[in-house]
């Protein structure tokens, strides 16, 4: 017969206490080489972040934890991984990241998802803000939302694409389960007024119109700005105000949560993107996003599209906002299942060109394999 007694715990924490050191002793290991690659990058003037190893670090990190034992999930894994990696960033150069804030906003999560603790980051103002911001090298990277599989297309930030969209180019793609709470300083009952960013009263319009028919929706610049708002209400006295927002945002700000989980789709999704001022390396499991205007008269959706299924690239995503230039002229958004080095590709957009005004590859970047 085995004993199936636990090791005390005196001994689990002593085994634990070895572990640890031995674990210290391969995290110094792995900072010293990372030292040298950042020599190296620093040297030849290339980019610290390089999201085609990141991808291929994180999946050897997790096939090999399953390998060996499984005993860990693969989420905690990825972010032990990614928390090692946001370290290697501060060991080779230091990087600023831009979003849009105020922190507790979505952005803010999803940014200190993707890049870690070990980088500064810089709330902005608006998501156009965040365009601008890495043009002016004033940030390394910045991260905006594109669209959501609820709501749809981030429209602000399809506009910002038409307008910086030649002078950056979009280096990652950043996928976030998206969970909005209703926050206020007031009980349920007394909410007349709730404030959020457009996007997210679109994500949560079923909540909305049941619980809340009468209550006016108050755009804000974002959700945390929305909590910001509604805290300072309650200050001068004024009841009656929510806010939808992430939990963080009701934490940080100190603003109670009235209901949790009210998105209308549990599997609620947010697709952000990285900016950066540097094009991405392929990973060999790529995306490239396009913009294209079409040709006056002459040229027709179907002319440009069909010639990337000539070429045999099939595309993931398409999207239209007005031009900005004539009426009803619009700026068609696509994403390609492809690198813009693929030879496909380049044929596909080589034949398609004639058929648009404009056409201008927004970015080439991995695709992201899992859910933040
Ligand atoms: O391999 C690199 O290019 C590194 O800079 C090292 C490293 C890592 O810690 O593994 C760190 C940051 C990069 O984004 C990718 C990988």
């Amino acid at each position: 017969m085995t004993d199936e007694r636990p090791r005390p715990l005196a001994e689990l924490r002593a085994e634990i206490d070895t572990i640890d050191r031995e674990l210290v002793a391969l995290l110094e290991r792995r900072a010293k080489v990372v030292t040298e690659v950042g020599e190296h990058k620093r040297g030849s003037g290339g980019p610290i972040y390089a999201p085609h190893r990141e991808a291929e670090v994180l999946q050897r990190a997790i096939d090999e934890a399953a390998r060996v034992g499984g005993t860990m999930p693969p989420r905690t894994v990825e972010a032990v991984f990614r928390e090692i990696m946001s370290g290697s960033f501060a060991l080779e150069r230091a990087l600023r990241i831009g979003y849009l804030g105020p922190r507790g906003s979505f952005s803010h999560q999803a940014a200190v998802a993707q890049f870690g603790s070990s980088v500064a980051y810089e709330e902005l103002r608006a998501i156009e803000a965040v365009f601008v911001e890495v043009r002016r090298g004033r940030v390394d990277y910045g991260l905006v939302p594109i669209e959501n599989s609820t709501g749809g297309s981030i429209r602000e930030t399809l506009d910002a694409f038409a307008e910086h969209g030649p002078h950056l180019s979009i280096y990652a793609e950043v996928v976030m389960r998206i969970r909005h709470t209703l926050h206020g300083c007031c009980e349920p009952s007394q909410v007349r007024r709730i404030h959020s960013k457009p996007e997210a009263f679109a994500q949560c319009r079923r909540f909305l119109a049941e619980q809340y028919p009468q209550a006016e929706l108050v755009p804000a610049a974002s959700t945390s700005a929305a909590v910001i708002h509604v805290r300072e209400r309650a200050e001068a006295g004024e009841l009656g105000d929510a806010a939808v927002a992430s939990t963080l945002a009701g934490t940080l700000y100190g603003v109670p949560a009235l209901f949790e989980g009210i998105e209308d789709r549990p599997n609620n999704l947010t697709r952000f993107m990285v900016l950066a001022r540097e094009a991405a390396q392929p990973s060999g499991e790529d995306k490239t996003s396009l913009s294209f205007t079409i040709q006056d008269g002459s040229g027709t959706l179907v002319d440009v599209l069909s010639c990337f299924a000539s070429e045999g690239v099939n595309l993931s995503h398409i999207d239209k906002r007005p031009s900005g230039l004539e009426n009803w002229t619009y700026s068609f958004f696509v994403d390609a299942l492809a690198h813009r080095e693929d030879a496909n590709l380049q044929r596909a957009l080589e034949r398609a060109r004639p058929h648009c005004r404009a056409l201008t590859v927004l970015g080439s970047y991995p695709r992201s394999r899992r859910i933040l």
